[in-house]
């Protein structure tokens, strides 16, 4: 079967440094995967590369059965819904002009447009748009300046935008940076929720922490200088052992209704 990605002795190099390193990795459509390691591993690079963003300097990337160098950029991205928090969403001075709603940001991603393109827009997408915010448990965000929501409904106003395209995979970048605890959890029920409803939706997490690990996730790649140090099913990679290895100091990892506990060993 075709993976949603493929990495085959990958390499990402700008000039005088190597950002990712021989990298093979192979994520299958329907797996929830965490990617984890030290600041500066190469996580982002790594998901960069799975959006389309950018490309191998040596070896292959194939990305929903296209391989990255022969094939339309554009058509490809839109099957990938990306969330970074660093994301230009939507264009800022137009926010302030005509007071864009979340309904409006979420409707933005039918388009992948960074302005609302309205006469794209009719009942279905609406419709579509409406239900994603619930989905998302914000429901009643949609007719809220989106400038004014808070930092934990902006996260989730994005996940519904990246969503609106029905994408095949969905790559999120530290989606919980900012976040309180409360708005950290609802995002990650929210997160869980999909794995659950949406059958074949492949994910893809780069996060810190490892609280922010949400139970449904089912594969974990771990990084390291540049390198993957380990992969696969979670059960095997988040262990304690391997978590000290990449993070290079003694971490002791607990389990606890799914979710994930870590913390450094006190001698
Ligand atoms: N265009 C670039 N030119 C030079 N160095 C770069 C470039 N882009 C990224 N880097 C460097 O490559 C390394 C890997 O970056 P990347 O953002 O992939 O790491 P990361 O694992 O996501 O880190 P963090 O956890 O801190 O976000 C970093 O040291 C970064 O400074």
């Amino acid at each position: 079967m075709e993976a949603a990605l493929e990495l085959d002795d990958m390499t990402v190099r700008v000039v005088g440094r190597t950002l990712v390193s021989e990298v093979n990795w192979r994520v299958d459509h329907g797996q929830q995967w965490v990617l984890l390691g030290p600041n500066g591993a190469g996580k982002t690079t790594m998901l960069s590369v799975a959006a389309a963003v950018r490309h191998p300097s040596s070896g292959s990337a194939t990305v929903l059965g296209k391989r990255l160098g022969r094939t339309d950029l554009r058509e490809l991205r839109r099957d990938i819904g990306l969330v970074a928090a660093s994301q230009r969403l939507v264009d800022e001075a137009l926010l302030e002009e005509e007071v864009a709603t979340a309904l409006t940001v979420v409707l933005t991603g039918h388009t992948g447009t960074s302005a609302p393109l309205w006469d794209r827009y009719g009942d279905a997408e609406r419709e579509r748009a409406h239900r994603l915010l619930a989905d998302l448990g914000c429901k009643e965000l949609a007719d809220r300046p989106f400038l004014v929501c808070s930092q934990g409904e902006k996260a989730r106003i994005r996940v519904a935008r990246a969503l609106m395209a029905d994408p095949a995979i969905l790559l999120l970048d530290e989606p919980f940076a900012g976040l309180d605890l409360p708005a950290r959890e609802d995002l990650i029920e929210a997160l869980e929720d999909l794995a659950r409803t949406r059958d074949g939706l492949t994910t893809v997490l780069v996060t810190h922490h490892l609280e922010e690990v949400p139970a449904t996730t089912t594969h974990a790649l771990l990084m390291k200088d540049t390198r993957v140090v380990a992969a696969g099913p979670v059960e095997e990679v988040l262990t304690g052992t391997a978590l000290s290895d990449c993070f290079g100091r003694p971490l002791r990892l607990d389990s606890v209704d799914g979710r994930w506990y870590a913390r450094a060993v006190r001698a």
